[in-house]
């Protein structure tokens, strides 16, 4: 188990670049199986969960070829099914969420697959009725073996279908869109996710061939082709990133420019960071965020405390709470966040109240925090990281604490963030790896 030791209380100062975005990779990585054609992707992150889902598709038979540092393109041409039977597949799938979207592809293309149950971060249930019960509309046939956790899917061909979504899962939108790209005659799903990772997804396959329209809203038109071809696809910089750098700026009162933000898709996250008291300038493209001894929450226009929630887009991310969470312990005012989606994303503010937090834990999805105004420093201490955004959060705590930290299993922040130690120590963060 890899940690992190931290000597907090330090002012950071520069530019940083965000990496390409994780969650967007995922689903563009696996629609590469769509197409016997050369496809290249570029700005892809050098995080565990995508060198796993890389290595997947490595030894799914996918011809992979790394020609810059984040650059590589994958043809999909001789696909080894054999190798779904594996003890590797089970190994690889198993250990990350990504490796759901695989289903659709997989199913349009050669009507069939196979996984275990997948990964990702313990935050909770991770339900993926709304994958199957869209595929088996769609046509599908499936079925889950209890016993060994296995999902199994086959077709004898796809047909367009009018799909209202019992929710707007973002990797089962993914999942429904590949499949019906190749499906016979026209699929609507309505209810449909449209996170900036969604758009992205239909955006490439549009320019493969696929007719989709009604990017950007919930309610999408997929006219299924027969077949789609090759492309290149740039990535956009990690909006969980961005959000988790303003958030550090701000608890550390350091000055910080986060370069080519892509800002128009970054919806509500500077606005809730603005919210929390953050300033941040917009300069072009770049985020701007002057050092700031102390800052205060907004409250509602009546007066009344504010609440920050998650949304499905084009609210706020739920990615994100955690670290404006971290960011009210320090400001002046109180706030409420209030994770709707997941029942176990804040049960790490007991390392934070150990750090000296101010922070009621009201039940699993909601949190009073009641900020401290920089008056009563938080304090170092050993931790552990259990998930990516608390881990990433805890981060930012230590950063802004007094003395040492150390922070266990940062296996977890590595899973979604490149080279994070190294990336802020050149800011002027004191982090080893021990
Ligand atoms: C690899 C990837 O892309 N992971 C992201 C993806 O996970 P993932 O696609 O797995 O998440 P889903 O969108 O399916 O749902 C997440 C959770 O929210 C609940 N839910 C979902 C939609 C809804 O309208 N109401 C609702 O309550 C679900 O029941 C589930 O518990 O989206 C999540 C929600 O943005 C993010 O946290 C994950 O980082
Ligand atoms: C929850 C997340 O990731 P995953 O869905 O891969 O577990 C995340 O990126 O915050």
């Amino acid at each position: 188990m890899a940690s992190f030791e931290v000597i907090g209380g330090k002012r950071l100062k520069g530019d940083i670049f965000p990496q390409g975005a994780k969650n967007e990779a995922l689903q563009i990585l696996c629609a590469v199986l769509l197409t016997p054609e050369p496809v290249t992707i570029s700005n892809l992150p050098d995080i565990v969960d995508v060198n796993k889902l890389i290595e997947l598709l490595d030894n799914l038979g996918v011809k992979v070829n790394r020609t810059a540092p984040d650059t590589y393109t994958f043809q999909a041409d001789d696909i080894n099914l054999d190798y779904l039977q594996t003890d590797s597949f089970v190994k690889l799938g198993r250990s990350i969420r990504g490796s759901v979207m695989i289903l659709g592809p997989m199913l349009a293309r050669f009507g069939q697959c196979k996984l275990p149950k997948p990964g990702g971060d313990k935050i909770g249930r991770r339900r993926m009725d709304t994958h199957f019960i869209g595929l088996e509309k769609l046509g599908a046939t499936f079925s889950y073996d209890t016993h060994d956790s296995f999902f199994h899917i086959e077709t004898k061909g796809l047909k367009g279908v009018y799909l209202l979504l019992d929710e707007a899962s973002v990797t089962g939108t993914a999942n429904i869109v590949m499949a019906a790209a190749l499906a016979e005659g026209t699929t609507t799903i309505y209810n449909a996710a449209c996170e900036p990772y969604l758009q992205q997804l239909c955006r490439m396959l549009n320019r493969m061939g696929a007719k989709i329209s009604g990017v950007g809203s919930n309610l999408l038109t997929i006219e299924g082709v027969e077949k789609l071809g090759g492309t290149e696809h740039r990535l956009l910089p990690d909006m969980i990133e961005i959000g988790s750098f303003i958030g550090m700026a701000g608890m550390t009162g350091s000055e910080i420019t986060i370069k080519d933000c892509q800002i128009p898709e970054l919806g509500l996250i500077p606005d809730t960071f603005r919210r929390l008291g953050i300033n941040m300038e917009y300069r072009g493209d770049d985020i701007y965020i002057p050092a700031q001894d102390h800052y205060e929450i907004d409250t509602y226009i009546d007066g009344s405390i504010l609440n920050v929630s998650d949304h499905t887009w084009p609210g706020f991310t739920p990615d994100l709470l955690s670290i404006a969470l971290v960011v009210a312990t320090q400001a002046k005012g109180t706030a409420l966040i209030h994770q709707k989606m997941f029942e176990s994303r804040l049960f790490f503010v007991d390392k934070l109240i150990e750090m000296g937090a101010q922070i009621i834990l009201c039940d699993p999805h909601r949190a009073t925090i009641i900020g401290q105004n920089k008056q009563v420093p938080l304090k170092g201490i050993t931790m552990t990281s259990p998930d990516i955004r608390a881990g990433v959060a805890l981060l930012i705590a230590a950063l802004s604490a007094e003395g040492r930290s150390v922070i266990n299993n940062v296996e977890q922040i590595d899973r979604g963030y490149q080279n994070i130690d190294g990336r802020l120590n050149a800011l002027g963060a004191e982090i080893r790896r021990l």
